[in-house]
């Protein structure tokens, strides 16, 4: 099956569980693969026949812009729910990494994979 990818998606949100992360805001970057049959859109090249990696970015972007979780496990698993929710796919992989929270360290995160049941 083929793969709608989208990397490294920058976006600020407030995520942590210390008191001095609740009162700012810090990226998180996410990385997706979203299993989607791509041979329809090949064959007749419309955008209303992809899954459009461009609008799975914006609903993504507008949530986790609004976010407000203590965990990236809670703010990973929501993002997938909604990829499965309100797009045609049945399979995602999703990467939420944070950049720079460990010292020492360039990124910390959570992987997940989910389908829908
Ligand atoms: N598995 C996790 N471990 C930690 C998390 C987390 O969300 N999941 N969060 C923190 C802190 O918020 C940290 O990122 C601050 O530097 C620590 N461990």
């Amino acid at each position: 099956m083929d793969i709608v990818f989208i990397e490294d998606l920058r976006i600020d949100t407030v995520i942590g569980i210390y008191d001095w992360e609740r009162r700012i805001r810090q990226t998180v970057a996410l990385d997706i693969e979203m299993r989607f049959d791509n041979t329809r859109p090949a064959a007749t090249d419309r955008i209303e026949d992809t899954l459009d990696y461009k609008a799975v970015s914006k609903r993504l972007i507008a949530f986790v812009e609004a976010a407000e979780f203590q965990l990236v496990e809670t703010l990973a698993e929501r993002c997938a729910a909604i990829i499965l929710d309100e797009f045609e796919v049945t399979h995602v992989k999703l990467r939420l990494a944070k950049p720079g929270a460990v010292r020492g360290s360039r990124s910390v995160g959570v992987q997940i994979e989910r389908a829908r049941s």
